[in-house]
């Protein structure tokens, strides 16, 4: 049988998203890319002597080496928030998660997400997106009113920008899925430039 052309062959290669977020599987669904979910075991790093882009890469790729898929490429991906340079994870429980916003309240903080594209052939293509987002001033009321709504224990910072984030933004700086856990549009500059073109799997 003759070989497909390379068009078809490109369109046949596999992508795997190696994440166990709901908003990153969203977020690239919506951008129209074909995918498989396998979550990453892999363990991140929380280096406070490591600069805040260096960190997500890093645990972005880690996670991308977490999941091999022969002939797939992988997407691992990590997202912080940065208060003048210092990371906020996600809380341990409610009072962190009170504290954090407490902090963040009227206030301009950072979130950089990293991301790892594992090509096939092993090389890793890993980049950053950094947004600024500025917090409106509130006080105890406002909190509470947002936990009634949103959880905020999963999700970097102890808020979701996505989920009643009005309730708390002001304005952002760059852009909105990149808060959410996706750079989406930068990610299929880099999935097309790795010869993926997941879209034409539409
Ligand atoms: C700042 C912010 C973070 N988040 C979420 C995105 C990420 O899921 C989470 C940051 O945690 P991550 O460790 O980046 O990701 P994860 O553990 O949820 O998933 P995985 O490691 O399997 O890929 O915070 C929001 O949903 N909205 C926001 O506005």
């Amino acid at each position: 049988m003759r070989e497909p052309p390379p068009k078809v062959r490109e369109a046949l290669m596999k992508i795997v998203l190696a994440s166990g977020s709901p908003r990153r599987r969203e977020l690239l669904a919506a951008a129209g890319v074909e995918f498989e979910v396998r979550p990453s075991p892999a363990e991140e790093i929380h280096d406070a002597g490591m600069a805040p882009a260096e960190l997500c890469e890093t645990n972005a790729e880690l996670k991308a080496r977490g999941v091999e898929v022969a002939g797939a490429a992988v997407i691992g991906a990590d997202t912080l928030v940065f208060l003048e340079d210092e990371p906020l994870g996600k809380p341990a429980d409610l009072d962190e998660a009170r504290a954090t916003l407490r902090r963040l309240s009227g206030r301009v903080h950072t979130v950089c997400t990293g991301v790892c594209v594992v090509a096939p052939d092993g090389t890793a293509h890993p980049f950053h997106e950094l947004t600024e987002v500025r917090f409106r001033p509130f006080g105890e009321e406002v909190i509470d009113a947002y936990f009634a709504k949103v959880d905020p224990l999963d999700k970097a910072g102890a808020y979701g920008i996505q989920e009643h984030g009005e309730m708390l933004v002001e304005s952002i700086d760059g852009s909105f899925d990149n808060v959410m856990g996706l750079p989406v549009a930068r990610l299929l500059e880099v999935l097309g430039a790795c010869g993926v073109d997941g879209r034409s799997l539409e």
